[in-house]
């Protein structure tokens, strides 16, 4: 197994990345998209129609520019936002506003979920900070319900990165596209069952720079 790493080394290397070296965080954000759709377009799903379900945070922000790149690709494509649009990061709502230029469907999240044929997760990723109740629990409950194939974009909703110990309601995904380094509760007997088969992007992180041998 490739190397791991625990929340806080990703974290660190992201802000190393961006603010010691100086590469903007959307084009982290823009890499990340891109690898996870390649995963999508590689053939494994069905994109008769995808459902995109977006958090507030930079997971969203990358399940909100993989769905612009699909449809550019003319894939259809619905949004599922899981909370308020006037109140998301600063790159989640660049991305937002690229969509609305795009006139991509961006709804208000609901449980209603069937009739897709894929379902990327992007709701929580490395930011997950408590346990996942309420709508989310709902929201997350109706994705597994749909029994469609789930791609997760970095974590699946709802499992600690650490740990792998889900933390309330969490994804059961089919597979994962996760970004610069598999984290450390991917590789426990808990953490398999969520991740689902496991891609790690490369997009321009390196832990070399952050932790020089
Ligand atoms: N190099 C990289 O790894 C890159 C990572 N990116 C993506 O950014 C996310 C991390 O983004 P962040 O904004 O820090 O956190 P999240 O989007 O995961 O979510 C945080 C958001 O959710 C709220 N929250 C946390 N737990 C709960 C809960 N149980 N219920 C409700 N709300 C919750 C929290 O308050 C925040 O508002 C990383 O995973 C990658 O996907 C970059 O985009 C690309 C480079
Ligand atoms: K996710």
């Amino acid at each position: 197994m490739s190397k791991t790493v625990t929340i806080a080394e990703a974290r660190e290397a992201d802000q190393h990345t961006i603010q010691t070296i100086g590469i903007p965080s959307m084009v982290l954000m823009e890499r990340a998209a891109l690898g996870a759709t390649q995963r999508l377009l590689d053939g494994d799903f069905d994109l008769t129609h995808v459902l995109v379900v977006a958090g507030t945070g930079n997971n969203g922000g990358d399940g909100l520019a993989i769905a612009r790149l699909l449809h550019a690709r003319h894939v259809p494509v619905t949004v599922m936002l899981t909370g308020d649009a006037n109140r998301t990061s600063t790159e989640t709502g660049q991305q937002l506003h690229a969509l609305t230029y795009y006139h991509i469907p961006v709804v208000p999240a609901t449980t209603a979920m069937d009739g897709y044929t894929t379902i990327v997760d992007a709701i929580f990723g490395i930011g997950l900070d408590r346990t996942v109740t309420g709508k989310f629990a709902d929201w997350i409950n109706a994705m597994n319900a749909t029994g469609t194939p789930i791609l997760s974009v970095d974590v699946p909703s709802g499992l600690n990165a650490d740990t792998g110990e889900p933390q309330g309601a969490t994804v059961k995904a089919t597979a994962t596209s996760t970004f610069a380094y598999a984290k450390q509760g991917f590789v426990t007997s808990s953490g398999e069952q969520y991740t689902g088969k496991l891609f790690v992007e490369d997009i321009g992180v390196y832990l070399n720079d952050v932790f020089p041998d």
